[in-house]
């Protein structure tokens, strides 16, 4: 594919996101599929210009609009070309031939922005912080709260591309023997010190060339989110629930750690996300797993099994803001159409529902890849206050290697300080029924 082809790929894919209510990985993974004879190298540079592009959405729609231009996914290109990739305007000329499969030739108008835009950095001291660090308005003062110093560190962690991070399935194989692989192959990878089976790619790889992926030996998960998963503790032979269970990220660990003994119920209110789950837990090889499809967190399932589970996981709905680094079109999708405010509402319903089906002693983890507060200890805090059945057990119990100074009951990780993605999650426990006589 020539580079003016590559540009123009990258074109039609950008202003399908522009036109999709769709996310990017979604709009991504139906294109990839119809371009299966594409060469991956091919595909990794209009897949990372894409991302590139995402990830610089407040700056580049700031220059346009400070030179007056339409905002339009080809002035966004010619903009990220001359500031982003630092382009020339005859190199940025010999792309908009207007050849078969290339750029229609520039307009007047995006002539004149490409020219305007020479010598210009992305960055700019005129822009707002808000602009120049890619946070959406209706998260600026939570954030701002949140971090409060550390703000533009963790916004710039944010903007970040994520490793690729791996869990080496137990039921399948062991983190060792899957490293030796690792290096027979050639690929670069380390063990993630403060998990049982991660592992980190050193550098980004095609998935393809990563071993393991298409027999459940291995899965692609980020470090927060085993590290969430090993706070449920599932033991071999209990019975756990994973409420929001989704697509199974977290229900694969879990049963890995049960070792395949007991019984593993996996819910969610989405039939194709659990449907994808039960895919996963086939290839994963787990067979103490079951699927069940609520009909919202107050389904009579949960009503019938009151108090019947050793532990429960809520990972719940949220705004997803721990994720940005890795979803970069997120920060401007959500959580504006549905409303922060309903959505931890939800959360706390969702909290309420599933703590009924903790058995006195058993334990519920409450988790989000949120770093809102709101979402994380303020709903925890207005749980316990309305379940005084409930206490936290501090993280400095329920793993003490992975207590921050800052954070002692929770573990509240966060791109710039761990180098996961942003996860919040309490560990609480039901009171034990007094004895009998007592
Ligand atoms: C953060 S995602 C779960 C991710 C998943 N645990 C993982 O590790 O891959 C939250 C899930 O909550 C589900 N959900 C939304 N509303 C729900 C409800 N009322 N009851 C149960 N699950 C719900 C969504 O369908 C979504 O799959």
């Amino acid at each position: 594919m020539t580079p003016a082809a590559r540009l123009q790929a990258t074109l039609d894919l950008y202003a399908e996101l522009a036109r999709s209510e769709r996310t990017a990985d979604a709009v991504l993974s139906a294109w990839l599929r119809g371009k299966r004879r594409l060469d991956e190298p091919t595909r990794g540079a209009i897949l990372d210009r894409l991302h590139a592009l995402l990830r610089h959405h407040a700056r580049l729609g700031w220059w346009i609009d400070r030179h007056g231009r339409r905002d339009t996914p080809r002035t966004r290109i010619i903009a990220w070309l001359v500031l982003g990739e630092g382009l020339k305007p005859e190199q940025i000329r010999r792309l908009f031939t207007g050849a078969p499969l290339a750029p229609a030739p520039l307009s007047e108008a995006e002539h004149g922005l490409m020219l305007k835009l020479q010598g210009a950095a992305m960055d700019s001291a005129a822009m707002p912080e808000e602009v120049r660090l890619e946070c959406p308005p209706w998260a600026l003062a939570p954030l701002r709260a949140r971090f409060g110093a550390e703000f533009a560190a963790e916004m710039a962690a944010l903007l970040a591309p994520p490793p690729l991070d791996l869990r080496v399935n137990a039921l399948k194989a062991e983190r060792a023997a899957m490293l030796t692989e690792f290096q027979g192959l050639g690929l670069p990878a380390h063990p993630l010190t403060r998990t049982a089976h991660g592992l980190r790619l050193a550098e980004r790889l095609s998935l393809a060339r990563v071993p393991g992926l298409k027999t459940g030996a291995l899965e692609i998960q980020d470090e927060g989110s085993q590290l969430v998963a090993r706070l449920v503790e599932a033991q071999p032979g209990e019975r756990v629930v994973d409420f929001c269970a989704g697509a199974g990220g977290k229900t694969l660990a879990i049963a890995a750690q049960m070792g395949n003994k007991g019984r593993l119920i996996a819910c969610d209110v989405s039939e194709g996300r659990l449907k994808r789950c039960a895919e996963r837990a086939r290839r994963a090889g787990l067979q103490n797993a079951e699927m069940r499809l609520l009909s919202g967190e107050t389904d009579r399932w949960v009503k019938r099994h009151k108090g019947s589970f050793d532990r429960v996981l809520v990972d719940a709905p949220c705004s997803g803001t721990g994720t940005w680094r890795r979803n970069p079109d997120a920060r401007w999708r959500a959580p504006e159409e549905q409303g922060l405010e309903s959505l931890v509402a939800l959360q706390a319903r969702i909290l309420a529902s599933a703590a009924r089906l903790v058995k006195p002693g058993g334990r519920l983890v409450y988790a989000t890849c949120a770093l809102l507060g709101e979402e994380n200890e303020a709903q925890v805090a207005a749980f316990l206050a309305a379940h005084p059945a409930f206490s936290v057990v501090p993280l400095s119990v329920a793993a003490p290697e992975l207590t921050d100074s800052a954070h002692p009951e929770y573990l509240m990780l966060t791109p710039a300080r761990h180098g996961t993605d942003g996860f919040f999650a309490a560990v609480l426990t039901r009171a034990d029924l007094p004895a009998a006589g007592a």
